[in-house]
């Protein structure tokens, strides 16, 4: 009896385990799949679920907003935290006695060059612009040649052995690294060949000379013609057969074609209108940023204008952590608001129309979302509407953007500035670009003496651009933006465009210490521009922190900075004075600040 139930148990059990085992292996076949078809997301200590609906319901996201309202620990709505004037303003002596130096060098500032010295310095930099010319020229002409050998080597070959395929020459230049655009390409192909703008290593350029080079931009200053992008929309318009630039939006009415080689804008009062329409018009379209390291939507709003919109990921107190390069930072929506602001406080007007907005993600984003973008929204554990998207940072499961709460999402939204094919636009490497590794160092880093010895030689930099690059430097500084890899500029609207302040997403990471390495420029090379430190003055003595929070007032997602990102700005602004004032120790007052009509 007992030996019958036991064998009885026993092929139970067999029988069992063989279902067992079947089940086992199909639900290994199912994760496998579902693995590699992107469904399971394996990080190093969870397994994440994206299993969706093929086609995504409406009312799959449907948010229960009552809850919000009823919810009084749920802040549906920006607490206003700042207390006005909080932060102290400190009066240094020794920058009030700056000013005062300043304002009684004013008249050797801002003299002109007389005609002989104009005469002499155009020629001067006339001879350094030829050689650089002349060189290309010869550079080219002897890539030509070489290429010319090379083909007829492979046609020889080619005769020779008839059957085997040869590879293409331009082939082999395919791959290029993106990074290092400018860098010398293993054969470079002589039609594409990029100016070396930079003198050679033996040819230094005086300092004395290089400030020259920059004032006699004041006299051609008063000469030039300042073009704008309505000149460039009537010159395209002349040869548009294909009427690309026919029926264009109206805020290139509004705005676009009052851009100039100067500035993104001439007043203040030309861009609020701008700001007000991109933070209320309705939502026809939402897509993806393609390339991007980090998530970034282009949604088109109702009356056409197309805009840039970085999500909210950290909240405004948000520290980068200690052990976290500059190069992984995260993005901070608050940080382009508050860029375009400082920026406007500096009088530069070189960030693009930027503003907050809270989004119903489920109908302002969901409900317009591409396809691809689309299938990346779930509901999170939390009940919150969340998307990841595709980039290269950042848009995994463990890193969604997620509604704060349910489906109300903060973000930045930025006027996308034209392009082609009216504009077209240029992109150069900053000359104190970081290395964006984490062991190797720039030469700048390591070399006192790296402006002189490379940007003064850059002939790039024998004009307005130079002073440009320090207004970056000081803007930076301020906002704590160590990721300036490149610059960008309009340059259908001039050699010597602006350089547009894009891309502040990584500023405002720290609060309490200021990174000095951003001042490098200004510290090495010893030149501000007049009127960047006559708007500093103004900045310093009305308080720049209080007037750059009543500037963000204006912004819907008030408040932007706490209060101790106010008082960083108005640090960093003492900071920037007194390097002023340690160059003039070195070099006088005259040869620090320098008046090239901009
Ligand atoms: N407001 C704008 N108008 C026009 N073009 C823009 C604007 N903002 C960004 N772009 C274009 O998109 C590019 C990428 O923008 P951004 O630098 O913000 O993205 P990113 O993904 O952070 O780039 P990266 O991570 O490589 O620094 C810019 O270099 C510029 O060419
Ligand atoms: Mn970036």
């Amino acid at each position: 009896m007992n030996l019958k139930l036991r064998r009885l148990v026993l092929n139970k059990i067999r029988h069992l385990s063989l279902a067992r085992i079947c089940l086992l292996v199909f639900l290994l076949i199912f994760l496998l799949t579902s693995y590699i078809y992107g469904l399971i997301e394996i990080n190093s200590h969870q397994i994440i679920f994206n299993i969706l609906p093929a086609d995504i319901n409406e009312n799959d996201y449907v948010i229960d907003h009552d809850m919000v309202k009823n919810n009084p620990k749920i802040p549906h709505e920006p607490k206003k935290i700042i207390a006005q004037n909080k932060y102290s303003l400190t009066v240094d002596k020794k920058i009030k006695k700056l000013f005062s130096r300043v304002q009684k060098s004013r008249e050797e500032i801002e003299r002109v060059l007389n005609e002989e010295q104009r005469k002499l310095v155009t020629e001067q930099k006339n001879t350094y612009t030829s050689l650089i010319y002349e060189r290309h020229e010869q550079l080219k002409a002897q890539l030509e040649k070489e290429l010319e050998r090379l083909k007829k080597e492979e046609e020889e070959k080619a005769k020779n052995n008839p059957n085997d395929n040869n590879a293409n020459l331009n082939q082999q230049n395919v791959d290029e690294d993106d990074d290092d655009e400018e860098e010398e390409d293993a054969r470079p192909n002589p039609k594409t060949l990029k100016l070396k703008t930079s003198l050679n290593s033996d040819e230094m350029v005086p300092r004395d000379q290089f400030i020259n080079f920059l004032k006699l931009e004041k006299i051609n200053r008063k000469l030039k013609h300042v073009k704008t992008v309505r000149e460039l929309v009537d010159e395209y318009r002349l040869n548009d057969d294909a009427n690309e630039l026919k029926n264009i939006p109206s805020i290139w009415e509004r705005y676009h074609m009052k851009i100039s080689e100067l500035q993104l804008y001439n007043h203040t009062k030309n861009v609020n209108s701008v700001l007000k329409s991109m933070a209320s018009e309705p939502v026809i379209n939402c897509a993806e940023k393609e390339k991007g390291t980090q998530i970034k939507l282009i949604l088109t709003l109702n009356d056409g204008t197309d805009v840039l919109v970085k999500p909210m990921k950290v909240p405004r107190d948000y520290e980068t952590p200690p052990d976290h390069f500059y190069f992984v930072d995260f993005e901070r929506h608050h940080a382009e608001i508050a860029a375009f602001h400082v920026d406007r406080l500096l009088g530069f007007h070189r960030v693009p129309p930027t503003v907050g907005r809270v989004f119903n993600m489920t109908t302002e984003l969901l409900q317009k979302a591409e396809p691809e973008l689309e299938r990346t929204f779930f509901i999170s554990p939390g009940g919150n509407l969340c998307f990841t998207g595709h980039c290269s940072y950042y848009c995994d499961s463990t890193h969604a953007t997620c509604g704060k709460p349910l489906d109300r999402l903060e973000g930045s939204v930025q006027l996308l500035l034209p392009s082609k094919p009216a504009v077209k636009w240029e992109t150069a490497r900053h000359p104190y670009r970081r290395t964006y590794t984490k062991k190797r160092k720039a030469e700048w880093e390591v070399n006192d003496q790296y402006c002189e010895e490379t940007v003064f030689r850059n002939t790039i930099y024998h004009s307005k651009l130079f002073l440009d690059l320090i207004d970056l430097c000081v803007f930076d500084f301020i906002t704590s933006n160590m990721d300036r890899h490149h610059f960008e500029r309009m340059v259908s609207l001039g050699n010597d465009s602006f350089m547009i302040h894009l891309d502040n997403g990584r500023s405002f990471g720290k609060i309490f210490s200021d990174e000095m390495s951003i001042l490098a420029p200004l510290k090495q090379c010893c030149l501000i521009r007049y009127s960047t430190f006559k708007r500093l003055e103004y900045l310093y003595e009305n308080g720049f922190g209080k007037m750059l929070d009543e500037s963000l007032k204006f912004d819907p997602l008030y408040p932007i900075l706490t209060e101790n990102h106010l008082i960083s700005v108005d640090r960093r602004l003492a900071i920037i004075l007194k390097e002023v004032m340690k160059c003039t120790d070195k070099f006088s007052l005259a040869n620090v600040i320098i008046d090239d009509g901009y």
